[in-house]
């Protein structure tokens, strides 16, 4: 069941265990924030915390970015439908059969299924890293196309980076939903992004959702951190 208040901040729970995680989940709000549990607490933890943070009153986005052939994939993204997660993603070079064949599979579960969506270009990625894949398209090329993949094969929205957001908008029209990782308030660390953008200017840009991990997870007060970024994005 989507939350009413529709925050538009996804906290991402990048922790080596519950125990971290819990507590800071403690001191969140359901009505502030999301969460978005990724490859490492669900490898650690499971669907059992999926449950918990959901029952605590959380949406959770399940960001295991499926990628595997058409059957193995339709059967995990209806998994995470059962575990009644509010998004799930799965990779969209994974292509048109796969991504048809997912979203074909989460019609059962009707109007409160999970959102899908899919992984563009990982916001980590420049130019040069493409290339090494074999990609000479810019980041914004591959994204676009990528983007006109997802829609066509009938998900609801892509991740990408905000710069990205502006064209994605234009293209693919208002009510596709865009997924920005990457997001780093103006004093916070690059790290390993590389298509990054501040919380004000990704909203500004198009995005729908800001996923925001170590700015709020690694901050000395994540509490605060998290309070900062609401604030400086309230009523954009
Ligand atoms: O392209 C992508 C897709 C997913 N992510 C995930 O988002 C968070 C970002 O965390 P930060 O600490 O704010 O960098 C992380 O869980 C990634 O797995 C992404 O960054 N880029």
């Amino acid at each position: 069941m989507q939350n009413q208040n529709d925050p538009k901040i996804i906290v991402a729970l990048d922790f080596p265990s519950e125990t971290p995680a819990l507590e800071l989940v403690d001191k969140l709000d359901p009505a502030k924030c999301r969460l978005k549990v990724g490859k490492e607490l669900f490898t650690r933890s499971g669907p059992q915390l999926v449950e918990r943070l959901q029952k605590h009153g959380f949406d959770v986005f399940l960001d295991l970015k499926f990628h595997d052939i058409p059957n193995t994939t339709s059967a995990a993204v209806a998994a995470a439908a059962d575990l009644g997660v509010w998004m799930v993603n799965v990779h969209a070079s994974g292509g048109e059969k796969m991504m048809t064949a997912c979203r074909e599979r989460l019609e059962v579960f009707g109007p409160d299924r999970p959102l899908l969506i899919a992984v563009t270009v990982l916001t980590s990625m420049n130019a040069d890293d493409l290339a090494g894949i074999g990609i000479t398209d810019s980041p914004e090329a591959q994204v676009s196309r990528l983007a006109t993949l997802t829609k066509n094969c009938g998900l609801d929205g892509v991740v990408c980076s905000a710069q990205e957001a502006p064209k994605l908008k234009a293209e693919q029209g208002a009510d596709f939903q865009l997924i920005t990782p990457g997001i780093r308030p103006l004093t916070a660390d690059k790290g390993d992004q590389q298509r990054i953008m501040t919380p004000t200017d990704a909203l500004k840009a198009g995005s729908d959702y800001l996923v925001i991990g170590r700015p709020i997870t690694r901050a000395a007060d994540p509490l605060a951190a998290l309070e900062a970024i609401h604030a400086e994005v309230q009523g954009l």
